[in-house]
């Protein structure tokens, strides 16, 4: 699966102890992140990410077109509810492409944790065959 990993500033610290406590399920499949939250994973797990621009330089957007593109399978997506970003619009387009596309999105830890045990357990399975489906449509 493809898995984005993003994380507003006061989550970071949140995300870094979740990729290194499911570090074990992340390293089997393809990571990818904005480019702070991935500088810090990497530095933090030894994991390989493809890392984007920075959120507010346009990291939302670049991983929105992959969800756009059908190349993204699950997104967890740390959110600071508490502070007012300047690229709120992207943080919210993001999200909306999550809904359009049907891609299973976790905004905080509690969900993230779900997702990822639901990930070990191969309950996303289902993606591969929309995967395919969408691929034969093209
Ligand atoms: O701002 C972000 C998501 O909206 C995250 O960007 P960084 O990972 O570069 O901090």
């Amino acid at each position: 699966m493809r898995i984005a990993l993003i994380a507003h500033d006061k989550k970071k610290p949140e995300i870094i102890q979740f990729a290194i406590a499911y570090k074990y399920v992340l390293k089997d499949h393809q990571l990818y992140a904005t480019g702070t939250t991935g500088k810090r994973i990497t530095e933090e797990t030894n994991l390989p990410i493809h890392r984007f621009q920075s959120g507010p330089l346009g990291g939302d957007q670049q991983i929105g077109a992959m969800i756009a593109n059908n190349e993204m399978d699950v997104v967890i997506f740390f959110r600071d509810p508490l502070t007012a970003q300047p690229h709120e619009p992207d943080v919210s387009a993001l999200m909306r492409l999550c809904d359009v596309h049907l891609i299973p999105l976790a905004t905080n830890i509690a969900a993230a944790e779900i997702i990822i045990r639901g990930l070990e357990r191969g309950d996303f399975e289902w993606r591969k065959t929309i995967n395919k489906q969408k691929e034969s449509d093209k």
